[in-house]
């Protein structure tokens, strides 16, 4: 049977649009359809967006700190409506490229929303059409939590319609996002509380940097709520009021639900082509991210595994090489690095402490120092904090963890090294740049402590 294309791409995101320009420029007649804004969430309310705002509020505390460095700098008030205006226009721009790289790799676009009528084939947008292979990377949509009153809360795609900062911001959760706009909101100029179920923030991330957040956090004047669940949301007049279980409320000019996404696999009709979903909803898939459809994948926050663009593109990338380039091959979603971008931010790559030593026993070398650009500002709860857990059996570095300025950019490189498998060692033998905060990395000699020898033991 002859079909309109060899692939279509359900969703134009960062897996979508990778996967289709990649099947593209592979030979194959692809086909993809886009629903709401090309980019996806990345480009439009996520990851660029937020990023340039993480940038307005660092301007913000360099202006603060200039004075220590001699500088005379009077901070005037900060405008959101302008910031907003240059953000989406940079928004606006990576858009066009986007539509631009898949018509210039000659993939056909649609600006519509496709749905399935069959394993092969389509409703987009009203036109049926048919394909031989099937991607699904319809990404993933903030949730609101189940609680009366809820609806009167933004979601994190609300924040980029913000055309002023709120005085009073309550975020609900500790995860990536909530802990970003907290950050962000305060170095704006909001008074942000944080209020969160569990004792610490960013459950899953290595104890020691979970422990040390909350200084840093509550020295920029955030107010952290753990242990508190909240129970409704009431407007009282021209504000809002957070109730939390146990008869405590809390008051806001704008609340802030960051408690987490679900994958976009709603009104899909995934039956009709024979997909299956996982209980959470997220499209069921085996190591080769093929679906319970044999001629059907699904890649990106759809699948819930890692969701993180350079994941989705990655995933997306190898998927298209395996499907019409010839070269089998899968992304790896071990040593992943990933940033939180809080004030100052974390990188992190490769184990947590917790989950290395179920493995074997550890080396854990530990340091907490102030960055000598902090001791000239003397800003507080700016303590940077950098950990390396080692194999002690192989040496190998099994994760590295950091909070502190330039984490992010720092953590990448040291993602290279724990995916090429370097050891304590290698580490050793590196030369540091000096003087910076990276050079720590590789002069931390003694070791702190040791962890998991009783699991050795046992
Ligand atoms: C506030 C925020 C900040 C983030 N920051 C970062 C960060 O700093 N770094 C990082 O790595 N990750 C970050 N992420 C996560 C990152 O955005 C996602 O992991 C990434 O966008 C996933 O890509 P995707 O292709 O799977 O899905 P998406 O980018 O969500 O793309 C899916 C696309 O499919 C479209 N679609 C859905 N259904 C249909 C349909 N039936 N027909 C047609 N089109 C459809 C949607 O409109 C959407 O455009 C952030 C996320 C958020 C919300
Ligand atoms: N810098 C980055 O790379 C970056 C930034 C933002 C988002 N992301 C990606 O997007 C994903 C989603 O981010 P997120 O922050 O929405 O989710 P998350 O899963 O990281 O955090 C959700 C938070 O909400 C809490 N929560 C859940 N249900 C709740 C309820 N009913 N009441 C109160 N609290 C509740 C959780 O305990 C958790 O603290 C991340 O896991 C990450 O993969 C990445």
């Amino acid at each position: 049977m002859a079909y309109d294309f060899d692939l279509f791409v359900i969703g134009g995101g960062s897996g979508g649009v990778r996967a289709a320009r990649i099947a593209a420029t592979h030979g194959a007649r692809v086909g993809i359809a886009e629903e709401r804004f090309w980019g996806g969430t990345c480009v439009n309310v996520g990851c660029v967006p937020k990023k340039i705002m993480v940038n307005a509020a660092e301007y913000g505390l360099w202006a603060d700190d200039a004075a220590a460095f001699g500088w005379e700098v009077t901070k005037g008030p900060f405008d959101l409506a302008r910031l907003a205006a240059r953000r989406d226009a940079e928004v606006a721009r990576l858009n066009g490229i986007y539509g631009r790289l898949l018509g210039g790799a000659g993939a056909t676009s649609f600006d519509a929303r496709a749905t399935f009528i069959d394993a092969h084939t389509l409703d987009v947008g009203g036109k049926r059409v048919t394909a031989e292979r099937i991607i699904i990377a319809t990404g993933g949509r903030a949730t609101r939590p189940d609680l009366p009153g809820a609806e009167l809360g933004m979601l994190s795609d609300d924040v980029f319609d913000l055309q002023s900062v709120p005085k009073r911001l309550l975020v609900v959760g500790a995860g990536y996002i909530a802990l970003e706009f907290a950050c962000v909101f305060q170095a704006l100029g909001a008074q942000v509380d944080v209020v969160f179920r569990g004792a610490l923030p960013l459950r899953g991330f290595d104890q020691d940097i979970r422990e040390a957040l909350p200084e840093a956090l509550e020295a920029q004047g955030i107010r952290l709520h753990p242990n508190t669940t909240p129970a409704r949301l009431d407007r009282q007049g021209d504000h809002l009021r957070l109730s939390l279980l146990g008869g405590a409320s809390l008051e806001a000019d704008a609340v802030l639900f960051a408690t987490g996404r679900a994958p976009n696999t709603r009104g899909l009709n995934l039956a009709a082509a024979g997909v299956e979903c996982t209980a959470l909803g997220a499209v069921e898939i085996d190591d080769d991210h093929r679906t319970t459809a044999p001629n059907i994948w699904a890649i990106g926050d759809v699948t819930d595994k890692l969701n993180l663009t350079p994941m989705a593109t990655a995933v997306g990338h190898a998927l298209a090489d395996t499907l019409f380039g010839n070269m089998p091959r899968r992304a790896s979603y071990e040593n992943v690095p990933t940033a939180v971008f809080t004030s100052p931010p974390i990188g992190t790559v490769g184990l947590t402490e917790a989950d290395a030593v179920i493995h074997g026993p550890v080396d854990i070398y530990l340091t907490r120092f102030n960055t000598m650009r902090h001791v000239m500002t003397g800003r507080p709860g700016r303590k940077t904090l950098m950990k390396l857990v080692v194999c002690q059996r192989s040496r190998k570095i099994l994760g590295a963890h950091m909070l502190g300025e330039d984490a992010a950019e720092i953590m990448q490189g040291i993602g290279i090294a724990v995916v090429m498998g370097a050891t304590k060692e290698d580490f050793d033998r590196t030369i540091g740049i000096h003087p910076t905060a990276a050079e720590e990395f590789v002069t931390l000699r003694t070791r702190t402590r040791q962890a998991g020898l009783q699991a050795a033991a046992e």
